[in-house]
């Protein structure tokens, strides 16, 4: 492509890619120079230009020599835009999914229920990218718009029609997730989290909503999950842009959850759809993870999918890594789950979820990341003693922080809890302290491999040391 066609100028200097870090860029690329966290990019603007830069996205006030200055107020909006343009062509069918908590299970879901009716699809997100065959880590949920680009570009020419990804507060806030057209976004719920970037409450939501602002293709619908305190908020924000408004949950009028039953192995779904009750019988326990497919499977809806195949798709959805995983049985008799709960409501949603099947005690293990919001600690803490009848409090990657000061400020919400620094060990004393009737959880890591001990990653699966433990 020529750098006029994508920037509108009248250059016909070739452009073989984007780059978004001066250290990548090759001859011929957009350099794309943001303003960080850490880091000016404008700082390197020279550099990228002696590397081979054609072109230097940035602000109107960036000194851009020997190279096109593309100006604009938001470079990395501007970035996307056209880094999207070079990228394509992108699967027909692409759907995303925001909330605070379920992103992950929703994208997964939404990948399984597409598969089973008979399409090619794939999920992006905190676990990867997702196929029928592969599963390939990329580290963060979003890593950056180049990545995210060139992978649903990737996954159009491996022949993948349908896509889910996942857009992080912090993705939609970096312009980082977006670019490919969609078919339809969905919102799953809203609590607290990551107030150490947002600052506070309302920005937080405001960066989730721009996925419905801006994102969303015009012609989009939108899936809203209704029975969070935000959800008429969000139908505010459907409406005003004009979307199509699908609504799944008890308040919903697409799908309608009646009644949810807790079984053994699962639950029992009443639904109402289309003036019709139905049954299902979901093969996953909780709450949440009811919640979480019901909103795949508006998506599915939103984007052609008949009800007959996804209904039956759902009653054979197969279980997320790390969400409510059944690691092992202790030798006395008690299941230890693992599961990614790292907000105060997760936490909530979690034990909510285990508490129909617990006869004795439920005692959990948690811990918060450091370099994270600070505030939700405590309040991870209060949760968690609230509801469980032992609390161990213990570590979750405390990255640059002191692991100790991190327990402490959980502590102080959990009266009574136990402190056990190092994870392997209150993991072993809670499966120890199980007996037969009890449920242990391990809340925080779910599908997580290594533990981040400031820059080192020493290599922890929950699951593996549930096991070991257990053994
Ligand atoms: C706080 C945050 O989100 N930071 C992300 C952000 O970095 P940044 O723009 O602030 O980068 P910076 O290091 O200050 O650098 C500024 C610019 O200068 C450039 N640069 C920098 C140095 C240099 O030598 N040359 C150069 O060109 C950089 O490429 C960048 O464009 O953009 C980078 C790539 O676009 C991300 O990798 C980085 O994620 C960091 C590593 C991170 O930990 N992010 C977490 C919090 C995150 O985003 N998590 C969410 C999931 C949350 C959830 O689901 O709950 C996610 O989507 O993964
Ligand atoms: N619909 C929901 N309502 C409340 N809690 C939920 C819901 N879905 C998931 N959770 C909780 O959040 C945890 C993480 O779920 P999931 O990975 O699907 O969310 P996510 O939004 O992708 O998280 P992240 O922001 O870290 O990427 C689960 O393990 C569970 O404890
Ligand atoms: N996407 C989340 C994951 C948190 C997982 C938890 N194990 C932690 O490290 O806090 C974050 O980056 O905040
Ligand atoms: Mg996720």
């Amino acid at each position: 492509m020529r750098l006029g066609e994508i920037a509108g100028t009248d250059s016909s200097a070739v452009v073989t890619g984007f780059a978004l870090d001066h250290r990548k860029v090759a001859p011929g690329n957009i350099f794309g120079a943001f303003r960080g966290g850490h880091f000016n990019g404008e700082d390197f603007i020279a550099d990228a230009v002696r590397l081979g830069a054609v072109a230097v996205i940035a602000r109107p006030e960036a000194t851009v020599e020997g190279a096109v200055h593309i100006a604009a107020d938001e470079p990395r909006r501007r970035f996307a835009r056209l880094a999207a343009k070079f990228y394509a062509p992108y699967p027909e069918t692409v759907v995303a999914v925001t909330g605070t908590n379920g992103k992950t299970s929703t994208v997964e879901m939404t990948r399984q229920l597409w598969r089973m009716a008979g399409h090619r699809s794939a999920s992006i997100g905190t676990l990867g990218v997702t196929t029928a065959d592969d599963q390939v880590s990329t580290g963060l949920t979003t890593p950056d718009i180049v990545t995210f680009l060139s992978n649903v570009a990737g996954l159009e020419r491996m022949g993948i029609s349908h896509v889910a990804y996942e857009a992080s507060s912090h993705g939609l806030d970096q312009y980082r997730a977006e670019g490919v057209p969609l078919k339809a976004v969905a919102f799953t719920n809203f609590s607290r989290d990551h107030l150490d970037y947002h600052g506070t409450m309302d920005s937080y939501f405001a960066a989730k909503m721009r996925l419905v602002d801006e994102v969303a293709a015009d012609d989009a619908a939108a899936v809203v999950w209704t029975d969070d305190p935000r959800s008429d908020e969000v139908i505010g924000h459907v409406r005003k842009r004009g979307l199509r408004l699908m609504t799944v949950g008890e308040k919903g009028d697409d799908i309608r959850l009646v009644r949810r039953t807790s079984t053994p192995l699962g639950q029992q779904l009443d639904l109402a759809h289309d003036g019709k009750e139905y049954r299902l019988t979901l093969p996953l326990i909780g709450a949440y993870q009811a919640a979480n497919v019901l909103v795949s499977a508006g998506l599915v809806l939103a984007t052609g999918g008949t009800w007959a195949t996804t209904l039956s798709g759902m009653a054979r959805v197969a279980p997320v890594r790390g969400r409510l995983e059944r690691a092992v049985i202790s030798r006395a008799g008690a299941p230890v789950y693992v599961d990614y709960a790292h907000t105060p409501d997760a936490i909530e949603a979690a034990i909510a979820a285990l508490r129909p099947h617990v006869e004795g005690r439920l005692i959990t293990v948690v811990g918060a990341g450091g370099d994270r919001d600070v505030g939700k600690r405590p309040e991870m803490g209060r949760v968690a003693s609230e509801l469980s009848d032992l609390v161990i409090v213990t570590d979750d990657n405390p990255r640059s922080e002191d692991p100790a000061a991190i327990r402490a400020a959980v502590m102080s919400g959990a009266p009574g809890a136990r402190e056990v620094g190092g994870r392997r060990e209150a993991i072993a004393a809670a499966i120890a302290e199980a007996r037969a009737g009890d449920i242990v959880l391990l809340a925080g890591k779910g599908h997580e491999q290594g533990q981040i001990i400031g820059d080192r990653v020493l290599p922890f699966d929950d699951v593996t040391v549930a096991r070991e433990c257990a053994a």
